[in-house]
């Protein structure tokens, strides 16, 4: 049978689900013709003159790679007009980006990374695209949008999904209603439905962590890896395998795939408590698809989707992934505190 376009799932969403508007399916849409423009540049590699970095760095002091900005003004630039966003903010951008006046307004907020595993780029080492939609509070209408209307949790998302440039191209998605992904054909140039209801499997023998930072991570956490270290003979009586590709969005699709636990904790230092990973484009999103997939998502003692957030580049420490292993983690901290 004829896989579904992303189109044909978005309007039956639409009629039978109701869970997406026509405003929001234009949306999703945008961002997914964005998503194929960014997967052509990053297929292009030494080709298309887009390896390497620039002289410039973002709002977070890392150094923008040549993909980080081109990816950012693709994502812009497909979304400005078509009259379904208020405003935009991005990792690569310090503050929000307001659609000009020339344009129409939507009612949507959209937050992206939009070239997620920078450090992979020059290596031909799969990357991504991740982005969350919110809705704008209600009380912004006939005002302009600021930053504090984007600082609302998680559980407000009403889509959130990322696009994987691997071997293949996939865009995975949830507006709310499960977890589904599809394949780009890059012959027709459509996206394709190829992983109907994705589920993350309960429990896991796989950990993606960067093991480097073990000394910095908070304690609950290294007690988990130990534990894993220790295979069958240790008192989770199992052999652990590990995974790390250092690229938030291959490492949770492989997740997504087959299951496992991914983490970067928040660490002892009293400079990196609060993690690496960004929690308004990056932790927010991701969390959403995996509660979606039947996971659970972190951030080592609380549900991510509930924190309000204070800032849009908000860092926070991240467990998610198969349920057994996340709560394990959890209760781990719960036992520390009660110690
Ligand atoms: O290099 P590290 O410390 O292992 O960090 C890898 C993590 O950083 C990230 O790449 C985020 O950084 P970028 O958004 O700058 O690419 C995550 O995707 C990944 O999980």
């Amino acid at each position: 049978m004829k896989n579904k376009s992303l189109t044909q799932y978005l309007v039956e969403q639409q009629r039978q689900e109701g869970v997406v508007s026509a405003e929001l399916r234009l949306l999703i849409e945008t961002v997914a013709r964005a998503c194929k423009a960014i997967s052509h540049a990053v297929g292009k590699g030494a080709l298309g003159g887009v390896l390497g970095s620039l002289d410039s760095e973002n709002v977070q002091g890392e150094v923008q790679k040549k993909l980080d900005v081109l990816s950012n003004e693709i994502l812009l630039d497909a979304n400005e007009w078509g009259g379904h966003l208020a405003a935009m903010a991005s990792e690569e951008m310090e503050t929000i980006h307001l659609i000009p006046n020339r344009y129409p307004k939507g009612e949507y907020l959209l937050l992206f990374d939009p070239l997620d595993g920078s450090s992979n780029i020059d290596v031909n080492v799969s990357i991504g695209t991740i982005f969350s939609v919110l809705r704008a509070p209600a009380d912004a209408s006939g005002r302009e949008i600021e930053e504090r209307d984007f600082l609302q949790p998680g559980t407000r998302q009403v889509a959130a999904g990322y696009a994987v440039y691997g071997p293949q191209t996939m865009l995975v998605l949830t507006v709310g209603n499960g977890v589904v992904g599809f394949t780009l054909d890059r012959e027709t140039g459509a996206w394709r439905l190829t992983h109907d209801d994705i589920r993350i499997p309960e429990q896991t023998a796989e950990f993606a962590i960067n093991m480097s930072n073990m000394r910095h991570w908070e304690m609950p956490v290294r007690r988990y890896i130990h534990e894993c270290l220790a295979g069958k003979e240790g008192p989770l009586g199992k052999n652990y395998n590990m995974r790390w590709v250092a690229s938030m969005v291959a490492d949770v699709h492989r997740i997504l795939s087959r299951g496992g636990v991914f983490m970067y904790p928040r660490d002892e230092r009293p400079s990196g408590k609060a993690g690496k990973l960004r929690l308004m484009y990056e932790a927010n999103p991701m969390s959403f698809i995996v509660e979606q997939a039947g996971g659970v998502a972190i951030d080592g003692e609380h549900r991510i989707l509930d924190i309000e957030p204070t800032a849009l580049h908000q860092r926070v420490g991240v467990v998610l992934g198969s349920r057994e292993e996340v709560e394990r983690v959890q209760r781990y901290h719960r036992e520390a505190q009660q110690n």
